[in-house]
C-alpha cells in the first residue's frame, strides 16, 4: 500500500477480516445465495470491495473507511432475520470492529 493511509486501512482491514472467520464478508452477496438481496440491499459492501478501493486509494479519511465497514455489517444485520449465524456474526463483527476502531485503541496501538 503506497499512502500513510493505505496503510493504516490495510493493517485495519486485516484485523477486521481476523473477525470474520468463516468469511461471511469475504464476497459480495449474490441473488443466488440471498433471494431478492439486490432488491432489498441498494447499498451493497463487502471486504474485497474495501480492499479494492483501498488499493484505488478511493478512502480519503479513515472514516470513510468506518462507515463501508459500517454499511457491509448493517446490511447483514437488516437482510438475515436476527437468530440466523449471519445477522449473530454481523453483530458480533460490528462490535468488535467498533471496539478496534475507536480512537482510544487507534492511537495507543493494539491493547
Ligand atoms: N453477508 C451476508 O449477508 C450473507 C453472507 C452469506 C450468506 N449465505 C447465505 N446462504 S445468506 C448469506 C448472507
Amino acid at each position: 500500500s503506497r499512502s500513510p493511509l493505505a496503510k493504516l486501512l490495510d493493517h485495519l482491514l486485516k484485523a477486521l477480516e481476523k473477525r470474520d472467520p468463516h468469511q461471511f464478508f469475504a464476497w459480495p452477496v449474490t441473488d443466488d445465495i440471498a433471494p431478492g438481496y439486490s432488491s432489498i440491499i441498494t447499498r451493497p459492501m463487502d471486504f474485497s470491495t474495501i480492499r479494492q478501493k483501498i488499493e484505488e486509494n478511493e478512502y480519503h479519511l479513515l472514516t470513510d473507511f468506518i462507515e463501508d465497514f459500517r454499511l457491509m455489517c448493517d446490511n447483514a444485520i437488516r437482510y438475515n432475520h436476527h437468530e440466523t449465524v449471519y445477522n449473530k456474526a454481523a453483530r458480533r463483527l460490528l462490535q468488535a470492529g467498533m471496539r478496534l476502531l475507536q480512537p482510544e485503541n487507534l492511537t495507543r496501538g493494539p491493547v
